[in-house]
């Protein structure tokens, strides 16, 4: 496993879409794509299996679990208080260095990298054919990176203005492998994925169709 995460098995260049919103076009190589994927897997056995959190009283079309923290009724907790009420797994340190890796190859503002300490990551299955609409990722108490990581069929990614759900935005197409750090001037954007491109996972895919997206934030929480 350390191997698979050294030196030299990333590269790509990144590519600004605006100060601080960063896209790394296949930073994960295949091997860890599937090794990710495996852990993926084992993440959905419980003990919180995959659920659709409620916003605005509607369930999600995605299937989400976490580690580290519990993000439920618009609140980050240790146990997941609206399923059923068992304790989070911790967040595992391997991810904690690829989240820091991720903003130490993106951030113009290298100390970030380094006190970059994501406590949650929050692992979203997307089913062909599924969207997630605008949103600010606002529960967090302080102003560290979102640091996203995509595996299996590419999406198009829309990157809002940090005040409204509406233009003006970008879009950018994210495919098995990308990385999306968002910080700084942008860390407070509106965005959305708005489809998902069904058959455009790589061959090797184990899971075949649909997307798997985690995302590693701090939350200021202790
Ligand atoms: O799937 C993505 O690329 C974004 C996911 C997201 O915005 C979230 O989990 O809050
Ligand atoms: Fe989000």
């Amino acid at each position: 496993m350390q191997s698979l995460f050294d030196d030299g098995a990333f590269g790509r260049e990144p590519q600004t879409l605006r100060p601080g919103a960063v896209h790394v076009p296949g930073w994960l190589t295949a091997e860890q794509q599937d090794w990710i994927t495996e852990q993926f897997l084992s993440w959905g056995q419980g003990p919180v299996p995959p659920h659709s959190t409620l916003v605005n009283g509607h369930p999600m079309k995605v299937k989400t679990v976490c580690l580290g923290w519990h993000w439920g009724n618009y609140q980050y907790t240790r146990t997941a208080e609206d399923l059923n009420g068992a304790p989070v797994p911790p967040m595992p340190d391997w991810l904690v260095e690829l989240g820091r890796r991720a903003v130490a190859e993106t951030t113009t503002d290298p100390p970030n990298a380094q006190a970059y300490n994501p406590d949650v990551a929050i692992i979203n299955y997307y089913p062909p054919g599924s969207t997630m609409g605008m949103h600010q990722d606002a529960q967090e108490k302080v102003n560290a990176p979102i640091v996203s990581l995509s595996i299996g069929d590419s999406a198009n990614f829309r990157l809002g203005n940090n005040e409204t759900r509406t233009k003006p935005y970008q879009d950018v197409r994210l495919a098995s492998g990308d990385l999306f750090v968002f910080e700084g001037p942008a860390r407070w954007a509106f965005h959305a994925v708005t489809k998902i491109y069904p058959g455009t996972g790589p061959a090797h895919w184990k899971l075949g169709g649909g997307r798997i997206n985690i995302t590693l934030r701090e939350t200021g929480m202790s």
